[in-house]
């Protein structure tokens, strides 16, 4: 079976996870049966289902259209049978009970046509258990949304012990047709890729602070203002309801053994019913303003203990083949918000310092969950890390993880690509930006560069101001200042044209990066602007200087002390985007324009980008520029072509002689 010959998507469990899904299957142009046990719990998920498409129109990030095209594919049905009779594919979404999953399953088998294929999305059961009660375990799989489906982009696609891998290879396709990024889990093992990271991590949270070590706000501190996670460990299981992180501690406690045995401050608050924000209290106090997570308490030994853990669950699942870095990182930041992938956090930390720092721990305290690994053990010894380091890759491209870089014809293309992180800027994705330019300013094919961002909702959303909330040191600051100031200077001052392709937001940083491009196309649904003011900031990435320079120092400041967002046709009046486009033509006309930028003459660019740039804030020097460059244009074949082309009446084709 091949993805275009689905059809018809049952989705079994219309609760939040199954009419999340449902939503996403309908948005992608599936016919959707969306089936529970009772008619009020399947009207329930209809309607939420219906309340969410409409926020999306809304929000304009769907057409009103679509929304009523996505939810007439619906239909909301009780009847198994008549769910599931014509079903292509059943994602079967209901409650984490390994019990009940398989009552429906031989329900289902029953009624199913023989070539659907099954997968559940089950977050932490046993696949290969599930799939043994069907008759078909080879049509049968693991796909692992994550909350909520029409939101979060990472889908855990799991291989039971009985996978067709062309089942999966299908499930994958499915998910890329519903917009999502799949991960492919090979191997089931408990927690798959992201909870078997993410949960180890908030159970040695919790044992910092049994043990002694760590009080909750220096934990909290630590994890979201130094290893940058979107929120505290204990702020994040309050989010995820402690109850839920002890159930998959305890599955993987009876299958992997004691290095997952639940802290006892987990079991407590489950006892106490304290699950977190669904019940009013956790780890924080909902009732009392919840949590409030303090920028300067901050312990390296903390960071240290919980990065060598969550390296420690990396290491074992690339030395089980489960997965490879890549996608452990690539799963993690997508499915838990994580800045970084772990395995690229544990390569910075340095391998042999965080299998010391287990080795030690696992001496002085016999805890299993301190064993290092074997494959980290391995690492450490041999001096590799999980992903191949600089040296290793010396010669080739360099590898990036925060900016993607690519070269289509004369364009080379340089994206943003944290969209996890509404694209924000961090120190390494400066120094990342950096190195990107200097390979496409080397490369003699590249004579246009085309700057995006990646995904659909930001450009940049400027500077990631949770990471510099936890290194407040101004000395540091006018650092990272400069180095963000002259990192966008090198955009503004290479040779070749740079146009900035802006779809969503583009706020501070991220509108001081567009504004060392020399065009900006955006889309309708953008936003811009420079709200540094309102966080008690500037715009210290050159915004108070260069801004002026296309807007006028009026408008400047317009920009720069209201700190509003602005729409896009007002910021192409102040002439700062060159041209608006439909959402949907958005991509399109940005390639064009840089491709016709591309096919311009590049001597000519060269010295016209210099002089104007020289000439800003010194006229007699831009001219003197200028004069030059014409001076030397004069000798070059890009002129003899230009001057032919204009007498034969056709496009020049300049080579850069
Ligand atoms: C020298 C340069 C300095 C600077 O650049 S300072 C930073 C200037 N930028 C800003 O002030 C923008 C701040 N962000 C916002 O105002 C809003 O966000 C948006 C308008 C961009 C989007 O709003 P919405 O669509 O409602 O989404 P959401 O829930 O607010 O954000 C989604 C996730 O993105 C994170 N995020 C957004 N902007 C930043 C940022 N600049 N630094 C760090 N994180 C950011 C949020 O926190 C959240 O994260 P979670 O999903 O984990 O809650």
């Amino acid at each position: 079976m091949d993805v275009d010959d689905i059809e018809t998507i049952a989705v079994l469990g219309a609760g939040n996870m199954g009419h999340g899904i449902a939503e996403v299957a309908a948005l992608a142009g599936f016919d959707v049966h969306l089936r529970d046990i009772k008619e009020e719990f399947v009207q329930k998920g209809y309607d939420q289902l219906e309340w969410s498409l409409n926020k999306l129109a809304e929000k304009e990030q769907i057409g009103e259209a679509e929304a009523e095209a996505a939810l007439d594919r619906v239909t909301p049905i009780v009847d198994l049978e008549e769910a599931v009779e014509d079903a292509d594919f059943v994602v079967e979404a209901v409650p984490e009970k390994m019990d009940i999953k398989k009552n429906v399953y031989r329900e289902l088998e029953q009624h199913a046509p023989d070539e659907a294929v099954f997968a559940t999305n089950t977050s932490s059961l046993s696949v290969t258990e599930l799939s043994e009660v069907t008759d078909r375990p080879e049509r049968f799989c693991g796909m692992h949304f994550f909350n909520p489906p029409v939101r979060m982009q990472l889908v855990e696609v799991i291989s039971g012990a009985h996978t067709d891998p062309e089942v999966l290879d299908l499930t994958e396709d499915l998910a890329e047709a519903m917009g999502k990024t799949p991960v492919r889990v090979r191997k089931d093992s408990p927690g798959f890729i992201v909870n078997r990271v993410l949960v180890p991590l908030l159970n040695e949270a919790a044992w910092l602070v049994e043990d002694d070590v760590a009080t909750i706000a220096e934990v909290d501190s630590t994890t979201k203002y130094d290893i940058g996670l979107p929120m505290g460990a204990f702020e994040l299981a309050d989010q995820v309801g402690v109850d839920v992180s002890y159930d998959v501690l305890d599955y993987m406690q009876g299958v992997l053994g004691d290095a997952y045995e639940p802290c006892p401050l987990l079991v407590e608050k489950v006892e106490a019913e304290k699950l977190g924000k669904k019940t009013g209290e956790g780890f924080y106090d909902y009732d009392d303003g919840g949590a409030d997570v303090p920028t300067d308490q901050i312990r390296e030994d903390v960071a240290d203990r919980l990065v060598a853990v969550m390296a420690n669950e990396v290491a074992k699942l690339v030395g089980n083949d489960v997965a490879d870095p890549a996608e452990i990182d690539e799963a993690v930041m997508l499915g838990a918000g994580y800045p970084e992938g772990p395995a690229k956090m544990a390569d910075d930390a340095g391998i042999d310092y965080l299998y010391e720092t287990l080795d030690n721990l696992y001496e002085e305290t016999g805890a299993a969950r301190y064993e290092p690994a074997e494959y980290l053990g391995t690492l450490a010894e041999s001096g590799d890390q999980f992903h191949a380091s600089a040296e290793d890759s010396e010669g080739d491209t360099p590898s990036f993880s925060s900016v993607a870089v690519s070269v289509d014809g004369k364009v080379g293309h340089l994206e943003i690509d944290r969209p996890h992180r509404m694209n924000t800027i961090s120190g390494e994705l400066l120094d990342e930006l950096s190195e990107a330019v200097d390979v496409l300013a080397a490369d003699d094919d590249v004579r246009a560069i085309l700057l995006t961002g990646a995904g659909e909702k930001a450009f940049s959303a400027g500077a990631d101001v949770q990471s510099m909330a936890g290194s407040a040191d101004p000395i540091d600051a006018v650092e990272l200042s400069r180095k963000g100031q002259q990192t966008f200077g090198k955009l503004e001052a290479c040779d070749v044209p740079v146009v900035a392709g802006i779809d969503g937001y583009c706020l501070g940083g991220g509108m001081e990066l567009a504004t060392c491009a020399d065009m900006r196309v955006a889309s309708t649904r953008s936003e811009l602007g420079q709200p540094e003011h309102n966080l008690g900031l500037l715009p210290g990435w050159g915004g108070t200087q260069r801004l002026k320079h296309i807007v006028g120092e009026g408008r400047a400041k317009e920009i720069i002390f209201t700190g509003d967002r602005f729409d896009p046709e007002t910021m192409a009046d102040y002439g700062f985007v060159n041209e608006v486009v439909a959402n949907d033509e958005f991509e399109d006309r940005a390639w064009e324009l840089a491709r016709d930028l591309a096919a311009g003459p590049p001597i000519a660019q060269r010295y016209t980008k210099r002089a104007m740039l020289a000439g800003r804030d010194d006229t007699d020097a831009g001219l003197e520029i200028e004069a030059q460059a014409f001076g030397q244009l004069m000798n070059t074949q890009d002129l003899m072509e230009g001057i032919s082309a204009f007498s034969a009446d056709r496009d020049p084709e300049f080579e850069g002689h």
